[in-house]
């Protein structure tokens, strides 16, 4: 797979990935319960880390139903399920990190990775709440590293209202919590600036499933056989 990613200038090239603190998170309270934590460069040289996911972990490419047709999701997707090893050591610590940090607060633990690839600025996730979490009466955190180049991540309320636009940089946090999932949408749209290639690392509750629903273990997605996504309320393909 190719890389058009341009290293960061301060990354020194054997450098390990650090994790900062946590406790330089920032809330942003949203309307009805909603809120986000985000923390710019939470992980830092993380040049080589974004360079071993992009060529090591299995990605896949989905398909989905869309109405009448099929079309292709457009990112490159792999899910590690509750109990899998994670593609990276750094992962675990980011995983365990956030459950000490956040564990006086909740009770349901990040347990799952949900990783994406964005190859370029035609790679987006359509406006949508994560599934399951979408429809339960509880509150669902959902955790969002970031690794590669910035995209930006938007946040609008459910039923229309002022979208919110978060750049997403190499080593950024943003964490979505309280009603976000039942009340906000949030989406990575395309973009016609030449962007390079971007890596989302979600770790959520395990009961919790990325915008897709998508839950197959790398073991199932190494083929390269893509099922299709039987999902269709929204027009992803934009
Ligand atoms: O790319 C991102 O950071 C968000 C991805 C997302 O929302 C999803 O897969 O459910
Ligand atoms: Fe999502």
């Amino acid at each position: 797979m190719s890389l058009a990613f341009q290293a960061s200038l301060f990354d020194s090239p054997e450098a390990e990935p650090t994790l900062g603190s946590l406790d330089g998170l920032r809330r942003i309270p949203l309307a009805a319960g909603a809120w986000l934590d985000v923390l710019p460069g939470w992980v830092s040289d993380s040049d080589g880390l974004f360079e071993q996911l992009v060529q090591t972990v299995p990605w896949r490419a989905d398909r989905r139903e869309m109405y009448d047709r099929v079309v292709d999701v457009p990112r490159l997707v792999c899910s590690y399920r509750d109990g899998d090893p994670l593609p990276d050591a750094t992962l675990q610590s980011a995983r365990d990190a956030l459950n000490t940090h956040y564990a006086p607060d909740w009770a349901e633990a990040f347990a799952t990775a949900g990783l994406c690839f964005y190859r370029n600025g035609g790679d987006s996730v359509a406006w949508h709440g994560d599934y399951v979490a979408r429809d339960r009466l509880q509150d669902t955190s959902i955790a969002i590293l970031s690794l590669g180049a910035p995209r930006m991540l938007a946040v609008r309320p459910k039923g229309g209202g002022e979208a919110l636009r978060f750049p997403l940089g190499h080593g950024d946090l943003l964490v979505m919590g309280g009603s976000c999932q039942r009340t906000h949408e949030h989406a990575v749209l395309k973009t016609k600036k030449a962007v390079g290639p971007r890596v989302s690392v979600q770790f959520r509750p395990s009961y919790a499933r990325s915008e897709t629903g998508a839950r197959n273990s790398p073991s199932s997605s190494r083929t390269q056989t893509s099922p299709v996504v039987r999902f269709s309320s929204r027009v992803e393909n934009r």
